[in-house]
């Protein structure tokens, strides 16, 4: 055996979707996602009460409807481009090395996949979450994960996590390249949406301050970096610049909030004062979101289409997000080949 190749697999993890629509699959779904404690970051009591007695039982059977709007024949979209993203991936990489994917909720699990993974003697294991910009509730939740998992085998080869890459030129130029498929002209305003984080979340990054204290809106610094608020204004001043879109032209906005205490500014606010300001045609990025799911092509795509009709505008256009454009495959490509 020639010991400088080194046998390698990539896991990569996404968010993760219930198995069906079906108010007890979203219903398991939710609490498995809500009890994590880097999602609702409460002491634990405070959170089983909260989610298991009130988020849960309140939430489950109105996400069921909303999770019935998604549904296509491939079953649920985030599942299906997941794993179109791998299949793609895994053959721009060749043999060198095996994809795997998993999603932090529901399945193909975590555990399930490593085990498979465990099984085929890895000398070395490249986990990358499907997160551009990093969150406590999702990068750090899946890393956490794989920690969990790993630290009970026996031989734990050698591991090498992927961080934050919303500035990576690759990823910059594929949300790009699909917005160009848009006339940008023909739009009054464009919003690039991201999902939203409890601003206690955004806070917990900084050791001395808040977030407030920081320019999070202009610039990305030593003390700003992972937080989703300045990484999110990055992300969108990168695209815009890419595409020439001014700066009078745009918003930064924030969806999907559980509560008031969510960045602002909100995304549905956002939508209500573009019409009242007499905008009839919106484009929304979402660059949050590397795989269409409920947060695009729902709460988008229908809500904000809805909302905006009411208030007197007419056309909200989604910008399809990565799903497995080409040059997401290469991005991807990129950051696992400098790790092999
Ligand atoms: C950037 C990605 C995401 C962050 C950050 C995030 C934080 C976050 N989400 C919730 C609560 C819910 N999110 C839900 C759906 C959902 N969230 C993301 C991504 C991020 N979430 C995705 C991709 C999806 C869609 C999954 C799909 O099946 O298509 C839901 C479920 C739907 C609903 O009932 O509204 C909840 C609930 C919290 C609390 C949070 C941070 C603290
Ligand atoms: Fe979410
Ligand atoms: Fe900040």
């Amino acid at each position: 055996m020639n010991t400088t190749n080194k046998k390698t697999g990539v896991l990569l993890i996404n968010l993760g979707t219930p198995d069906s629509p079906k108010v007890s699959d979203v219903r398991s779904y939710l609490t498995q996602f809500l009890n994590d404690p880097r999602v609702i970051d409460l002491p634990t009591i405070k959170r089983t009460l909260l989610v298991n007695g009130i988020i849960v039982p309140f939430r489950a059977k109105g996400s069921s409807k909303e999770y019935q709007k998604l549904w296509t024949e491939n079953g649920s979209p985030l599942l299906y481009y997941s794993v179109q993203t791998k299949e793609k991936l895994q053959e721009a990489l060749g043999d060198e090395v095996t994809v795997e994917l998993a999603m932090r909720y529901k399945n193909p699990s975590i555990p399930d996949v490593l085990e498979k993974m465990r099984k085929e003697n890895y000398d070395k294991i490249i986990v990358l979450p499907l997160f551009p910009q990093y969150a406590s509730a999702t990068n750090g939740s899946a890393i956490e994960e794989v920690f969990r998992v790993i630290s009970k085998w026996w031989v734990i080869p050698e591991l090498d996590f992927v961080g934050q890459f919303w500035d990576h030129p690759l990823y910059i130029e594929a949300f790009a390249e699909i917005g160009n498929k848009f006339n940008i002209e023909e739009y009054d305003h464009v919003i690039f949406s991201y999902h939203g984080l409890p601003t206690r979340q955004v806070d917990k990054v900084y050791d001395n301050g808040l977030c407030e204290d920081h320019d999070c809106e202009l610039e990305i610094t030593e003390e700003n970096k992972f937080c989703y608020k300045a990484t999110s204004y990055a992300t969108t001043r990168a695209i815009a610049e890419n595409l020439n879109i001014p700066e009078d032209k745009y918003t930064v906005a924030f969806q999907s909030r559980l509560d008031k205490e969510w960045l602002e500014p909100f995304a549905d606010k956002t939508v209500i004062e573009q019409a009242k300001k007499g905008a009839k045609k919106l484009l929304f990025f979402s660059p949050a979101f590397t795989a269409d799911c409920l947060e695009t092509i729902v709460e988008i795509g229908e809500g904000y289409q809805e909302l905006f009709e009411e208030h007197g505008g007419e056309k909200v256009q989604l910008v399809p997000s990565l799903n497995d454009h080409p040059k997401w495959i290469e991005c991807l490509k990129d950051i696992v080949k400098k790790r092999i």
